[in-house]
C-alpha cells in the first residue's frame, strides 16, 4: 500500500490532506487509565483510526509518535506500538519529542515527507500518562547497579552492591518542573500571568467557557468521529457541564503567591492520561482511497523562547511563531475562521492574545511596525479545549489537528490556526485550510 509515489526529487511539494483522527477519552490523573501504559493507550487510539479507515494488515508510509513521559522500555514507543496494533509490522516507525508539541510535531514530520513524495500517507500520534510514569533509581544507585552488572563475577558484583546506603533507595520521580528554573509550569506560567495583568475572573471565564463548549460538541455528535471509547470511558473525564464561574471563583489559587495568586485547579488543565493519531495523505493518495479530505496542513512555523534568564515566559513562544508563519503565508491574524488555543492555562491564551495586540511587545520583541491586533473571540476553541478535554501532553497536537479539520470539513470552506505553547520554552502554530 505504501508507495504509489512517482520519482519526485525535483518536483514542487504536494499539498498534504488531513484525512481524519481517532483518539481515547481522556481519563483524570490516577483514575480510569491509572494501568493503562503510553503503549497500551497509543495502540487503542491506532487501532481505532486503523479501522476507521479500513488499513487494517497494511502498510503505511510511516508513524511518528511519542510521548513527553516514557519508560526506558518504550525506546522507541511509536515502532513498539505498531508492533502491537493491526498495522502491517512492516510500517516504519518513530519517536518525536517536542514537550506539549510532540503531537503537532509529529504531524509536521510525517506532512513533510507527504509533501516532499516521500511516502504518500503516514500516521502522527502522541500518548502520555502521568499515571504510570516512569520511575528511576538515584543516581549513585545507579552507578553502583552499573558497576555490579560490569563486575565479571559474584564477588565483584557483591562488592558494588555492598556499597548501597538506605538513602540510595529513595526513587527518581518525574517532575512537572523545568530542569533549568526548577519552577513547574504552573509556578512559571503564574509569572506571566502576573506580567500581562490576566484577571482571575477573565481565566474562570475562559475555562466555563471551554467546558460548555466541549459539552454542547459532544451533544450535537461533533466527537462521534474522532473517538474510539476505551477501558469503558466514553467522554473526556475532566469535563464538567455544569462549571460556572461562581463555583470556579471558589477555589484554591494553586500557583503563584499572595494576592497575585489567581491560578486554580479550575483554571489550569488537570494532569491527564490519554493517546490520539491523525491520518495524513498526499491529495492525489486520498483521491485513490476514496478518502475526502477534511482540510489540508497549509503552513506551520516552530519558535523558542529564552526563558531561563526570565525575560521572557515560559509559554510565550507561539506568540514568536505566529507573525513568522502569518508573513510566510501572506496572512493577517485576522483572516481566519477559527482558531485553536491550546488551553494550557487558561491565562496562557489569555497572555498569548493580549501579546498579539499589545504595540509595545509586537515592536521590540516581534519586531513588527504594527501590532497582530484582536482576534474575534467568538472563532477561539468553539468546541472547547485543553481545559474541559484535560492535556495529556503528547495527545493535545493531535487532538487539535483532529478538531480543526473537522471544524473546517462542517463549515464546507475555510481556514484555521493552531497555536500550542510547550515545555523549554518552545511552541508551534499551523495552518490548516479547506
Ligand atoms: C505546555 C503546557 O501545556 S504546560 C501545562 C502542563 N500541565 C500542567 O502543568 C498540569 C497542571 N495541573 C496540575 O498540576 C494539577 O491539575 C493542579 C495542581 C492544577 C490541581 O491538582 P489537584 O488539586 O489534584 O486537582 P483536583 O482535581 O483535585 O481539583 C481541586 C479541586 O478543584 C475542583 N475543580 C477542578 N476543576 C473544576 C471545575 N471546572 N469546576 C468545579 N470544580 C473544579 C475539584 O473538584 C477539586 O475540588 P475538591 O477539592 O472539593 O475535590
Amino acid at each position: 500500500m505504501a508507495s504509489t509515489s512517482a520519482k519526485r526529487s525535483d518536483a514542487a511539494p504536494r499539498r498534504v490532506a488531513v484525512i481524519g483522527g481517532n483518539r481515547i477519552p481522556f481519563a483524570r490523573s490516577n483514575s480510569v487509565y491509572a494501568h493503562a501504559s503510553n503503549q497500551d493507550m497509543l495502540t487503542a487510539a491506532l487501532d481505532g483510526l486503523v479501522d476507521r479507515y479500513d488499513l487494517r494488515g497494511q502498510r503505511v508510509g510511516e508513524f511518528a509518535a511519542g510521548a513527553v513521559l516514557k519508560h526506558s522500555r518504550d525506546f522507541n514507543l511509536a515502532r513498539e506500538t505498531v508492533l502491537g496494533s493491526t498495522l502491517d509490522p512492516q510500517t516504519p516507525a518513530y519517536d518525536v519529542q517536542q514537550a506539549c508539541d510532540t503531537g503537532i510535531q509529529a504531524t509536521i514530520q510525517v506532512a513533510n515527507k507527504i509533501a516532499l513524495g516521500k511516502i504518500d500517507v503516514g500516521i502522527a500520534g502522541g500518548s502520555d500518562t502521568t499515571s504510570d510514569a516512569p520511575i528511576a533509581v538515584g543516581e549513585r544507585l545507579r552507578k553502583i547497579l552499573l558497576d555490579a552488572n560490569r563486575a565479571k563475577d559474584l564477588k565483584g558484583r557483591l562488592a558494588a552492591l555492598a556499597r548501597i546506603r538506605p538513602g540510595d533507595i529513595v526513587p527518581s520521580i518525574p517532575q512537572n518542573s523545568e530542569p533549568r528554573t526548577g519552577l513547574s509550569m504552573g509556578e512559571s506560567q503564574a509569572l506571566t500571568t502576573l506580567e500581562w495583568g490576566i484577571t482571575r475572573e477573565d481565566q474562570d471565564q475562559l475555562a466555563v467557557e471551554s467546558h460548555h463548549k466541549l459539552a454542547a460538541a459532544y451533544d450535537r455528535g461533533f466527537l462521534d468521529s474522532m473517538l474510539t471509547p476505551y477501558l469503558g470511558l466514553e467522554r473526556d473525564q475532566n469535563l464538567r457541564p455544569g462549571s460556572s464561574v461562581e463555583k470556579l471563583a471558589t477555589l484554591k489559587p494553586v500557583f503563584g503567591r499572595g494576592e497575585s495568586a489567581t491560578m486554580t485547579a479550575g483554571n489550569s488543565t488537570p494532569l491527564t492520561d490519554g493517546a490520539s493519531t491523525v491520518l495524513l495523505a498526499s491529495e492525489e493518495y486520498a483521491a485513490e482511497k476514496g478518502w475526502e479530505p477534511l482540510a489540508f496542513l497549509t503552513e506551520y512555523e516552530t519558535a523558542a523562547v529564552d526563558y531561563v534568564d526570565g525575560s521572557e515566559g515560559l509559554l510565550m513562544a507561539p506568540a514568536y511563531a505566529m507573525p513568522r508563519m502569518l508573513a510566510r503565508a501572506g496572512l493577517t491574524l485576522q483572516d481566519f475562521d477559527f482558531y485553536e488555543i491550546h488551553e494550557a492555562f487558561a491565562s496562557q491564551v489569555l497572555s498569548t492574545l493580549k501579546a498579539w495586540e499589545d504595540p509595545i511587545f509586537c515592536k521590540e520583541r516581534l519586531g513588527l511596525d504594527a501590532p497582530l491586533g484582536s482576534i474575534d473571540r467568538s472563532k477561539l476553541n468553539v468546541t472547547g479545549s485543553s481545559l474541559a478535554a484535560g492535556h495529556p501532553f503528547a495527545a493535545t497536537g493531535g487532538r487539535i489537528v483532529a478538531t480543526l479539520a473537522t471544524l473546517l470539513a462542517e463549515k464546507g470552506k475555510g481556514r484555521g490556526v493552531i497555536s500550542i505553547c510547550a515545555a523549554g520554552g518552545q511552541g508551534v502554530t499551523a495552518i490548516l485550510e479547506r
